[in-house]
């Protein structure tokens, strides 16, 4: 997996044309143009051909660019599809992914446009099936990136909203598992509050600590909390590097183990301190071409 990052991933209903303007100027890592869940029926063919349009027209800088389509099951999805190729998407998102199945029948429509070859598939892990299925859709062609959807798993669960998110611990945790054994990205599911930041920043920091890349947000509100708290601070990166060089000085006297802090610090802890460095730099990188 690169250290591309996706701290910050923004969904913009692709039906809000100020909305759409404004991103250009946001401190998003990422934006999700969404035809789904974000758009009312009646708008859907409008917003189809305002984001087609907008996608082809407008220069979003170096945020990565997701379009989120309607379902191949409903009356949309395929119109959606065909509309946005033209834009060359670099990657689409598919909602309510259940098999591999789902993802293979659009990797396929994909194939056969040039203008997709490069596009990437990403999947909405958001249904029982697909959590169950996970590991087989993190390995499905296109693949390269999960976004968890936490409403619609309350919804088919039935569960509560808690605070501590214990009835969606399973769902997090398989995905991420089964994103990491594939390599590609894992990010959180969106905090619904969008004028709480205490809260956002509690729920950011689980997902950090369960190993997500970012979280999806709703509101450029949420923007610079997810952006701080997925973001290796100060002291972690003091932390790697003062383990780079407690190892590197430890591997010269020809020994493999070094201690810092009263704690062990092996190779595979090298590695973990080399990730934190490169994506520390990959964000400096990033805001930088934001200008
Ligand atoms: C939540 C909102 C409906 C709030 O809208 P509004 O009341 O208009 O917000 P503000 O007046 O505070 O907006 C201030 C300015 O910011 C711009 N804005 C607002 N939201 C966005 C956005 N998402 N991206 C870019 N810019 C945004 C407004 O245009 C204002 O600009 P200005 O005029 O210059 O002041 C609204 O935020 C919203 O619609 N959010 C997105 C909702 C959405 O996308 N929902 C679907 C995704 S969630 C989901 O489906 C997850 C998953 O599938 C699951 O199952 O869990
Ligand atoms: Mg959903």
């Amino acid at each position: 997996m690169d250290s591309r990052p996706f701290r910050s991933v923004l969904y913009i209903p692709g039906s809000k044309e100020r909305a759409l303007e404004k991103a250009r100027g946001l401190a998003a890592d990422a934006i999700i143009f969404d035809l789904e869940d974000a758009v009312a029926v009646e708008e859907k063919a409008k917003a189809r051909t305002l984001l087609a349009e907008t996608l082809a027209g407008t220069d979003y800088g170096p945020r990565a660019k997701l379009v989120r389509v309607n379902g191949m099951d409903t009356e949309w999805g395929l119109a959606d599809l065909d509309a946005l190729a033209a834009a060359r998407p670099e990657a689409v998102l598919l909602p309510k992914v259940n098999a591999p199945e789902d993802v293979e029948a659009v990797a396929t429509i994909l194939d056969a446009r040039a203008e997709t070859a490069d596009t990437t598939i990403w999947a909405m892990m958001e249904t029982p099936a697909g959590v169950l299925n996970a590991g087989a859709i993190a390995r499905a062609p296109r693949m390269a990136g999960f976004v968890m959807g936490t409403n619609d798993l309350a919804k088919e669960l039935g569960c509560r909203f808690r605070a501590d998110r214990l009835p969606m611990q399973y769902a997090l945790q398989t995905c991420l598992m089964a994103a990491r054994a594939a390599g590609i990205v894992a990010v959180d599911g969106v905090y619904n509050a969008f004028k709480d930041e205490a809260g956002l920043r509690k729920e950011c920091e689980q997902g950090r600590d369960l190993g997500f890349d970012g979280k999806t947000l709703i509101h450029p509100a949420q923007l610079e909390i997810a952006n701080a708290v997925f973001a290796p601070d100060e002291a972690a990166i003091e932390l790697a590097r003062r383990h780079i060089a407690a190892f590197d000085e430890a591997t010269a006297r020809g020994e493999g183990v070094a201690v810092v802090d009263g704690k062990i610090v092996e190779n595979l802890h090298i590695v973990t301190a080399r990730q934190v460095l490169s994506r520390a730099e990959a964000i400096e990188q990033l805001q930088k071409a934001m200008g």
